[in-house]
């Protein structure tokens, strides 16, 4: 793990980055409408922020380094702090792939694919990781926080709402990630589980962010 991680079971929090926080709004940046939709489902009003849709290039390389690039790019274009998240499925068969990759299998292979590639093996095993990293400028450190929930790959079920979503079952759970009530997804899911590391930070500060009511 680098520099500025968090990592959902270590939330050692540290004040004086957030606290640079006060004077501005901070912005989340994503391409994804279900990814916001969950993000304000998850966070409520514990944290106030504005949006922006904007596709930004899909990096390569290791997955925490891939969120911290993709928050510097978002800073840039933003001109100020920013939230962004990079989301991977991981197959422990696969020693971790496809990872930050999974957009690219998803779309050209879908969800038999995915099933189909671990058909040689045993272990269907896989963990879905969202990583949280938050940047206050394009030329500074940004700050991880990571979020996972272990779970299998399984033939899809459930509505075909969100990515990956029919072929996740997570683990103590008979049912898909696509099967279950969203309440019931956000309240285990990868994203909930850093969004609770975000929210840790922001709260150790000892206060809430204002947005400034512009989200596109
Ligand atoms: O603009 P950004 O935020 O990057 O949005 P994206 O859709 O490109 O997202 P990623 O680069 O993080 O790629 C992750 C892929 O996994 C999908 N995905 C992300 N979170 C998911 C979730 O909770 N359940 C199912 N699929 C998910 C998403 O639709 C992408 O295909
Ligand atoms: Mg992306």
């Amino acid at each position: 793990m680098s520099k500025g991680s968090r990592q959902t079971d270590s939330p050692s929090l540290g004040t004086g980055a957030a606290m640079r926080l006060l004077a501005r709004p901070i912005t989340f940046v994503t391409g994804n409408s279900k990814k916001l939709e969950e993000v304000k489902a998850i966070v409520g009003n514990s944290i106030a922020f504005n949006s922006l849709k904007l596709d930004l290039p899909e990096l390569q390389g290791e997955p925490e380094e891939i969120s911290k690039g993709k928050a510097r790019m978002a800073a840039a274009k933003v001109n100020g702090p920013v939230l962004v998240e990079d989301t991977c499925l991981c197959f422990n068969a696969l020693n971790g792939l496809p990872g930050p990759y999974i957009k690219w299998f998803l779309e050209k292979i879908g969800h038999q694919g995915l099933n189909n590639l671990l058909m040689a093996y045993e272990d269907k095993s896989a963990y879905a990781m969202c990583i949280f990293s938050l940047a206050f400028g394009p030329n500074e450190e940004p700050l991880t926080f990571v979020g996972k929930t272990l779970g299998k790959i399984v033939p899809p079920r459930g509505p075909n709402d969100f990515g990956w979503d029919p072929v996740f079952q997570p683990n103590g759970y008979e049912l898909t990630y696509a099967e279950m009530p969203k309440e019931e997804k956000n309240k285990i899911s990868h994203r909930s589980k850093a969004l609770a590391m975000v929210k840790s930070h922001f709260a150790a500060a000892g206060y809430l962010l204002q947005n400034d009511g512009q989200s596109a």
